[in-house]
């Protein structure tokens, strides 16, 4: 019987280098990426398309399997930097836009959004044709998969992860970026806690170091076998 694969689990705050990081190490391993933020913003994009009132059992259920099955078709390993497609259409930008971040804690704070994503996620990490996943979000290390081999919580101050989202969007109201970082990680707290590291989750500010250093110090906390 194939071995289960490994999971790397990565949370943090906005803009605290997750995919990044997670980019990083799964091309350095040959690892599955698994944004699931990316899943919680699909469901942003097309329930707001079709109009979903998160409090239609109906409806939502209806827009989840969509996504489900999107989700259980995204087995990539190696693929970087992911794309996202659902039926068939590239959805990759469209989930980044400055709308959908703004809309998707509407969906993120549903109780059963956030079963049946993490159902799909478990379904998927345990299928992999990959040897590992790198898991990255907010309740990764918590609740999606809080038994994963090694959970790191990334961190970084206010200041740093407002000057990286700026300049990767070049973008140069600081103070703005800072501001709508602030407001999505104030409408996730309400949800999950991810600025207190759990019981055994390494944290790790990377604040003052470059996304090289991130991802090597995390691949020196893997087993030697497995680097
Ligand atoms: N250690 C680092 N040093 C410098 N820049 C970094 C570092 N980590 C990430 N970045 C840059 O910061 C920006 C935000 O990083 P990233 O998108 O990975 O964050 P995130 O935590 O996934 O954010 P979100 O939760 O909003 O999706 C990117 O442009 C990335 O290249
Ligand atoms: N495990 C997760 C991951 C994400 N979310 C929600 O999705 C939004 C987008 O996530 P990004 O990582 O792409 O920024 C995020 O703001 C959360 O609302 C989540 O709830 N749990």
């Amino acid at each position: 019987m194939a071995a289960e694969p490994m999971i790397i689990a990565l949370d943090g705050p906005a803009g605290s280098g997750k995919s990044s990081t997670a980019t990083g190490l799964a091309r350095r391993l040959g690892w599955l990426h698994l944004d699931t933020g990316a899943w919680y913003r699909v469901t942003a994009l097309l329930g707001g398309r079709e109009d979903v009132d998160p409090a239609d059992a109906v409806a939502l259920g209806r827009l989840l399997d969509r996504v489900d099955r999107a989700l259980a078709a995204s087995d990539w390993p190696g693929e970087e930097p992911r794309r996202v497609l659902v039926d068939g259409e590239d959805v990759t930008a469209a989930i980044r836009t400055p709308e959908v971040s703004a809309s998707v804690s509407r969906y993120s704070r549903v109780p059963t959004v956030r079963e049946r994503l993490n159902a799909g996620f478990r379904r998927l990490a345990a299928r992999t044709r990959a040897p590992g996943v790198v898991a990255e979000g907010r309740d990764i290390t918590t609740v999606t998969f809080p038994d994963a081999s090694l959970r790191v919580l990334l961190t970084a101050t206010p200041q740093a992860r407002a000057r990286r989202r700026a300049a990767q969007l070049g973008e140069t109201d600081v103070a703005g970026i800072a501001r709508d970082i602030a407001e999505r990680d104030r409408r996730d707290l309400a949800v999950v806690d991810f600025l207190t590291p759990a019981a055994g989750v390494v944290s790790l500010d990377t604040s003052e170091l470059t996304l090289g250093q991130v991802i090597d110090r995390i691949v020196d906390l893997l087993p030697v076998d497995r680097r």
